[in-house]
């Protein structure tokens, strides 16, 4: 996930100390991968070995490069990325409460969660798409699949052949460590398959699907699902949003020597 408790300042890179559990260590955030972070340190380092740019990258605009390279190398939209942020100087595990969207939410508490950073329902609609690449472990949909409710075992939003193959790769006590890939067609391309997933009942979290159940969503779900284009349009617009929410400037930030802890 990529909203931040605090916003872009790269405070999900540094690890706990002794004295304070940090946003990384927060249950919701434990599956973000390690490659991941080393990677940030690592090109932070290339940077700062080179005399003249020392000191002069923050550790948020290396994040937020890697994520436009990752999406372009993953076959999706290149574009731009706004940089001059500085990172940020706390994180703590107690502020990723209440910040991070929910598998379980419904139209209006993705709207509500995604409008209090200034982004519209459009914005949250292209940015879902992030799950037409990366995994899910089987805790965040298993009430999907097992325990929806009294009448529907299964959720009967979830496509039934879609549905047999989730109960087939995550059975009732799975190893909890089991993460499946979140888009059953493209898992390792950025497209946009996950709208049409939605269209044919495979998004895989309740907060996916419901993009497609609601009505109030479903025409973005169907325009993106035949157009590409549109969507990545959509989708760079919002990314270039989501990158300017809560920048670090002045006397809030500073820029880290290493991205894994604070100056
Ligand atoms: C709309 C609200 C969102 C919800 C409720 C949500 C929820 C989740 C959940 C539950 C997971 C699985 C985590 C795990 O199994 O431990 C996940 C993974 C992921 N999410 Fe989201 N997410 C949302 C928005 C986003 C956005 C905006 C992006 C990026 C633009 C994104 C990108 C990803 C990626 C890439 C992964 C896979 C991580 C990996 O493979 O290690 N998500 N998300
Ligand atoms: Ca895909």
């Amino acid at each position: 996930m990529i909203i931040r408790a605090q916003g872009c300042d790269a405070s999900v890179i540094i690890a706990s100390t002794p004295g304070n559990t940090a946003e990384k260590d927060h249950p919701d955030n434990l599956s973000l991968a390690g490659d991941g972070f080393d990677t940030v340190i690592k090109a932070k380092a290339a940077v700062d070995a080179v005399p003249r740019c020392r000191n002069k990258v923050s550790c948020a605009d290396i994040l937020a490069l890697a994520t436009r390279d990752v999406i372009s190398l993953a076959g999706g939209p290149s574009y731009p990325v706004e940089l001059g942020r500085l990172d940020g100087l706390s994180s703590t595990a107690a502020s990723v409460n209440g910040n991070l969207p929910q598998p379980t939410f419904n139209l209006d508490q993705l709207n509500r969660m995604f409008g209090s950073r200034g982004l519209s329902q459009a914005d949250m609609i292209a940015l879902s798409a992030g799950h037409t690449l990366g995994f899910s472990h089987c805790s965040k949909f298993s009430n999907r699949i097992y325990n929806f409710s009294r009448q529907n075992p299964v959720d009967p939003t979830l496509n039934k052949q879609y549905a047999t193959q989730l109960q087939g790769m995550c059975p009732r006590n799975v190893d909890p460590r089991i993460a499946i890939d979140m888009d059953p067609t493209t898992p390792r391309i950025f497209d946009n398959a996950y709208f049409k997933n939605l269209v044919q009942g495979k998004g895989l979290f309740t907060s996916d699907q419901v993009l497609f159940t609601d009505t109030r969503s479903r025409n973005t779900v169907n325009a993106w699902a035949s157009n590409p284009q549109a969507f990545n349009a959509a989708f760079i617009q919002a990314i270039t949003k989501l990158g300017r929410v809560g920048v670090k400037t002045g006397s809030n930030g500073n820029i880290r020597f290493d991205c894994g802890r604070f100056n």
